[in-house]
């Protein structure tokens, strides 16, 4: 994956959007908030450092911009659903503080020094957006944005005179604290990336877990039509047992990891494999029926027949074979029944002398 999955969600799978985009709503809720209670709190300094005149207008904007971002608490809830609302609410909160902060700065345009904190404000933000974490193409837009109006903002100020060096102060420093807002931003976002695939993968073989698998699960029945079948295929480990009995643990593990590999080198890099339990991996074949299910069973069962283990003590072969039960069935069957259906059709194929593939019928 690399780079790409950094740049944009687009190679992100269903399940870490959705987490992620949970993860973002959250850290949003409290940004809003700290908002609402700086610029509130603001009042009490303007009280305190500004004259009368640009007091009484500033407690005013900075009302109205409370009243504005309100809102934005209760969609935040909506955004954890649905990354349009969250791209909207992120688009709302950066119109109005740059609003807020574009009508702050006209209040002082008769003023020889402008207050400093007001000054900062649109670098204010740029920190406080790196909690958040996006892909760098998300982050580079916050940041195009917060830049362009900033300096819309200046050269309207300014009566259309931005000098050049004014102008080049105010774009270096603007791109410095967006570099440091992605820096920070693909930190988090890679952060959540590796806690994602810890919670979700095999420590040992690194395939999927039972957790992941039945969210996908979820998602390719969500997505099939009407009437489509798709194929389950339960692959249990024959006397696995012994072999750890035998042989020791470790080269149960590799056992465990040969079968894992020649389950991704015939289903495929993208497909749906998991480890169910101990010894038990599970298959998802969206689209398939039952008879080319079992075929591909087959081909899974004869290829763990042919590549027996080197023991490393003696040199000897282990041999290495799986029973498998597969079921399918259509959006009337629910995912839990096709589970136990296959477990049963495993069942089955252990009872009759185990390395073979048994169908549900
Ligand atoms: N080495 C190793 N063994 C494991 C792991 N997970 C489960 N096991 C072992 O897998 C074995 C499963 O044994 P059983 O459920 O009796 O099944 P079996 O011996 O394969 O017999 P059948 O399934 O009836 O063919 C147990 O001995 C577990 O300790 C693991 O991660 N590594």
């Amino acid at each position: 994956m690399g780079l790409k999955e950094y740049w944009s969600d687009r190679s992100h799978s269903q399940d870490f959007k959705l987490i992620r985009i949970g993860f973002v709503a959250v850290r949003f809720r409290w940004l809003v908030s700290l908002l609402l209670i700086g610029i509130a709190g603001w009042i009490a300094v303007d009280w305190w450092v500004l004259d009368s005149a640009h007091f009484h207008l500033l407690w005013k904007v900075r009302l109205m911009a409370g009243v504005m971002l309100t809102p934005l608490l209760p969609l935040s809830y909506l955004c954890k659903l649905n990354r349009r609302w969250m791209v909207l609410s992120l688009f709302a909160l950066l119109v109005i503080l740059l609003l807020f902060n574009a009508v702050s700065l006209w209040s002082f345009r008769d003023v020889a020094a402008m207050p400093t904190g007001y000054m900062a404000f649109p670098y204010f933000l740029l920190a406080l957006l790196a909690v958040l974490p996006l892909p760098i193409r998300s982050g580079v837009r916050v940041a195009v944005t917060i830049i362009a109006a900033v300096l819309a903002t200046d050269y309207w100020l300014d009566s259309h005179t931005l000098s050049n060096g004014k102008l080049i102060e105010r774009v270096w420093l603007l791109l410095c604290f967006s570099l440091a807002m992605l820096w920070v931003q693909t930190g988090q976002l890679r952060m959540l990336l590796d806690l994602y695939r810890e919670s979700t993968r095999d420590p040992l073989t690194r395939l999927m877990n039972r957790r992941l698998f039945m969210e996908q699960f979820k998602a390719v029945r969500h997505n099939s039509k009407l009437g489509e079948m798709c194929s389950v295929i339960l692959f249990d480990l024959d006397k696995f047992k012994r072999i750890n009995d035998e042989h020791g643990h470790l080269i149960g593990d590799e056992v465990l990891v040969n079968v894992s590999t020649t389950l991704v080198d015939i289903f495929g890099q993208d497909a749906t494999v998991a480890r169910y339990g101990g010894e038990e991996f599970v298959v998802l074949l969206p689209n398939t029926e039952l008879e080319q299910g079992v075929r591909q069973a087959e081909t899974l069962r004869l290829a763990v027949e042919s590549q027996p283990i080197e023991s490393p003590l003696d040199e000897s072969e282990i041999s290495v074979t799986v029973s498998a039960g597969v079921a399918a069935g259509d959006n009337t069957h629910t995912i839990s029944e096709l589970l136990q259906r296959a477990d049963e059709a495993l069942y089955q194929a252990k009872s009759r002398g185990r390395n073979c593939v048994i169908a549900y019928e």
